[in-house]
């Protein structure tokens, strides 16, 4: 795991741990034996530490934290480079990230390629620098930088690492040979003043004034967060006490957080995130043998709210895009709103004035089939109608050439029914974007009976890409996002029917962690879109809607929505909704007595008695009912494993990345509570069928010990396979 070398007077120690060469224990101890190797080889004169391959060193190996102590060790490595009688250089490229970056700041020098990149990423699992880290990235660049460096995580360059001290010098090419060159102008110089433990912090006088700046800050960007909070203290013990008392406080308040639940939720997210475009096909096909096609041309239909953002992030990543619209005025309005969208790109700073007009250069409008025969991927995006998508899937397989992919971005219909509607059901597929399209990171891509390995391989590389995170799961109604998302905001309405405010529900909500409570949401995305919704379901069924009603086709429901609507309050468009919003503040919720009026008259009429509702009930409810449907979901193979529902509530419903996502929730809350609080609750609401205790999850619950999530598709009935 390190190959040790000597090249004349140059002991070169070689971390080679692939992919990401991880401070796992062998590299450590590889890295500890190399340096006192070194000393005592009579031929070195100075020792290089230098990553084989990619990269120089991403840091500890995060598996290993729920190893107790597994860390420890990086310390004592640590102590072992900085008191090294011969000078010790890190010649860095690729990343030196978290633990690698310590190992460099214990190393007396320091040399990079200038495109490496640097970092103290901990934060972001949850952790602080825990090798001493926070207590000697300020003896370099001062407070201020090494607190905005740690408690953000942030990756800099190595231009931005050099100017704040970090790195000693910048090289163009090979760092290896450079740091053979930088060896010999500092062999046989003092190493006293390189070895960081014995500087002090040169601001240190300043250090309550930045404290409390960049406190301020945290609060307001990472609310509810521990680990920046306790990135800054850390840092702040730099310049308050001793090195070694710092040290010592720094440790502890690194294991504090290495069990918090916070950074054992953000370290699950963190391999949930990489497991979810690992995909796997009944038919045996994956990611690792499956090849895409390039896709080099692409084709939208509809330029409404989903076409225009899909086109949005197709040209962004330089992809030509023909967007098909049959209404010249929603065509024209279209190509403004995502000019304007790229603009703001501009603005932010996320893009050039250059690449946004190469960008738009890559769109054309259109407003006949015709135009996309030569494409390689078309995506269809009108109106969620399935009569009129399938018209339209029928004249694209005869138009498209042979090879054309077809997908929808549909949020709710059968792949496979879209998909009969052509001779090429192999190339149909579901690509499910969220709204904002060109904002939000999740693609949900959907696979029907026929859809080839190749045409998956095609969408989950199309969106990675696109910068998209992809996770992929079988047709069914409503797919995985929408399907177990549905019975959250059901409950989040029933309750404001037995008793709560839409505020009341929002508040728990969001101190559980979700950025807007569900009322919020839908105000944001409009009363009347879900309303034109429930309109075609109830066309399609052929029923008759009344607002006088409870229950609809054997299943509980409220209309309170509907109540809105009629009440011309679609949400923020409207300034009233859930809410009322200030014409001044046009995006600030403020709650309104004339809802609470409208839902107290509702509940008279309907001859509901109110009561109060605990939160522990709105989180309960809301989480529960769809940790069920997501055990239903699982059971039914329409997502492969848990890591995927919780990517996609993470990135398709913002659930705080620190909880993990449902599945994972429901691991920590314990299966047995879960299945027993899911019984009561169908037993209470024996009319929402989301209660019925999915089969997977009775199974697991009835084990006297909790079976870990890696496991739990180990238990799904053969029958159901
Ligand atoms: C009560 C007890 C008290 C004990 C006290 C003990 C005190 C001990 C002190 C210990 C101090 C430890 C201090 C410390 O500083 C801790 C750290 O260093 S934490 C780790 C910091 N580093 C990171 O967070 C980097 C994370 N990785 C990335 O950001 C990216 O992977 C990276 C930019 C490096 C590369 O990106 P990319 O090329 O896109 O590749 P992937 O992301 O897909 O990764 C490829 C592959 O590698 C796996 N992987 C990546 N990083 C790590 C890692 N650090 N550890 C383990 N595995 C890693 C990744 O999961 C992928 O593998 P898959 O199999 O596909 O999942
Ligand atoms: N709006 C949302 O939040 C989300 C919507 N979706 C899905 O995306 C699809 C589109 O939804 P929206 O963009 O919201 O609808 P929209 O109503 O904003 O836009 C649909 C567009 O399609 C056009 N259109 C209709 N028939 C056409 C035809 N034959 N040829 C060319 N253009 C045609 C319409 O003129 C309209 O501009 C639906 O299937 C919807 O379920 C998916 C995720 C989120």
């Amino acid at each position: 795991m390190v190959d040790y070398s000597v090249d004349r007077n140059l002991a070169i120690l070689g971390i080679n741990n692939p992919p990401v060469n991880a401070l796992s224990f062998h590299v450590r101890e590889g890295l500890f034996n190399g340096i006192k190797q070194a000393n005592a080889d009579r031929r070195v004169e100075a020792i290089v530490i230098t990553g084989k391959g990619k990269t120089y060193c991403s840091g500890a190996d995060i598996r290993e934290f729920s190893i107790p102590s597994a860390g420890k060790g990086l310390v004592t490595l640590g102590h072992r480079i900085e008191d090294s009688d011969k000078p010790v250089i890190s010649a860095i490229h690729g990343n030196a990230l978290g633990g690698g970056l310590e190992i460099a700041l214990f190393s007396h020098y320091r040399v990079a390629n200038k495109n490496a990149k640097i970092g103290f990423p901990e934060v972001l699992i949850g952790l602080l620098p825990g090798a001493e880290g926070t207590i000697r990235l300020p003896r370099v660049t001062g407070l201020a930088f090494a607190m905005d460096a740690i408690a953000s995580g942030r990756r800099f360059d190595a231009q931005e690492a050099h100017k704040h001290g970090i790195l000693d010098t910048i090289c163009d090419g090979d760092v290896l040979q450079e740091a053979k060159a930088f060896s010999k102008k500092i062999i046989g110089q003092p190493l006293d003043q390189r070895r960081l433990s014995k500087t002090h912090v040169k601001d240190a006088a300043d250090v309550d004034i930045k404290f409390e700046e960049a406190l301020a800050q945290i609060k307001r960007k990472y609310r509810g967060l521990i680990a920046p909070i306790l990135c800054l203290k850390s840092v702040r013990n730099s310049a308050k006490m001793s090195f070694d008392e710092a040290a010592a406080e720094e440790m502890r308040l690194f294991g504090e957080l290495l069990t918090s639940s916070q950074s054992i939720g953000l370290r699950y997210s963190f391999f949930a995130e990489r497991s979810a475009p690992k995909w796997k096909l009944p038919c045996g096909a994956c990611a690792d043998n499956t090849t895409p096609v390039d896709v080099k041309t692409t084709g939208v239909i509809g330029a409404g709210t989903m076409g225009s953002g899909i086109a949005v992030c197709l040209i962004r990543a330089g992809i030509p895009v023909i967007l098909v619209e049959k209404n010249q005025k929603m065509l024209d309005q279209a190509i403004k709103t995502i000019s304007r969208i790229l603009t703001g790109s501009v603005k932010l700073n996320r893009m050039t004035e250059k690449q946004r007009e190469h960008s738009l250069k890559l769109l054309k409008g259109a407003s006949t089939l015709d135009e996309l025969a030569g494409v390689d991927m078309v995506i269809e995006a009108v109106y969620e109608n399935l009569e009129l998508k399938r018209e339209i899937f029928h004249q694209l397989d005869k138009i498209c050439k042979s090879s054309t992919l077809l997908c929808s971005n549909t949020s709710t219909l059968d792949i496979d029914n879209i998909a009969s509607a052509t001779q090429r059901p192999d190339k149909v597929v579901g690509t499910h974007f969220f709204a904002p399209a060109y904002i939000m990171r999740l693609l949900e891509n959907v696979y029907g009976t026929k859809t080839s390995p190749t045409t998956v391989a095609t969408v989950m590389e199309l969106g990675k890409r696109i910068g998209k995170i992809c996770v992929l799961v079988k047709t069914c109604y409503a797919f995985v996002a929408n399907r177990t998302n549905q019975p959250f905001g059901a409950e989040a309405s029933f309750m404001v029917e037995e008793g709560a405010l839409p505020q009341d529900v929002d508040t728990v909500l969001e101190n559980f962690g979700m950025p807007m409570g569900p009322f919020k949401v839908s105000d944001l995305s409009g009363i009347d879109v879900g309303w034109r919704i429930r309109q075609e379901v109830a066309k399609a069924l052929g029923l008759k809607l009344t607002l006088e009603t409870r229950y609809r086709m054997g299943e509980r429901i409220t209309t309170l929505a509907d109540r809105l609507y009629e009440m011309g309050r679609y949400g923020i468009k409207t300034g009233k909704g859930w809410y009322r919003y200030e014409p001044t503040n046009p995006r600030k919720p403020i709650p309104d007595p004339d809802v609470a009026k409208m839902i107290q008259k509702h509940c008279m009429d309907m001859g509901i008695e109110r009561r109060n509702i605990p939160a522990q009930e709105v989180i309960e409810r809301c989480l529960f009912s769809a940790i069920n449907e997501s055990f239903r979901v699982l059971e039914q193979r329409i997502a492969e494993k848990p890591e995927d529902i919780d990517v996609i509530w993470q990135y398709g419903f913002s659930f705080p990345r620190y909880g993990g996502g449902p599945m994972f929730y429901a691991s920590q809350v314990g299966l047995k509570k879960v299945f027993e609080k899911i019984c009561i609750f169908h037993e209470q609401f024996p009319y929402s069928s989301h209660w019925v205790p999915s089969d997977l999850l009775r199974k697991l619950a009835s084990h006297s010990t909790e079976i870990p999530m890696d496991k739990w598709t180990q238990f799904i009935s053969s029958s159901k396979l």
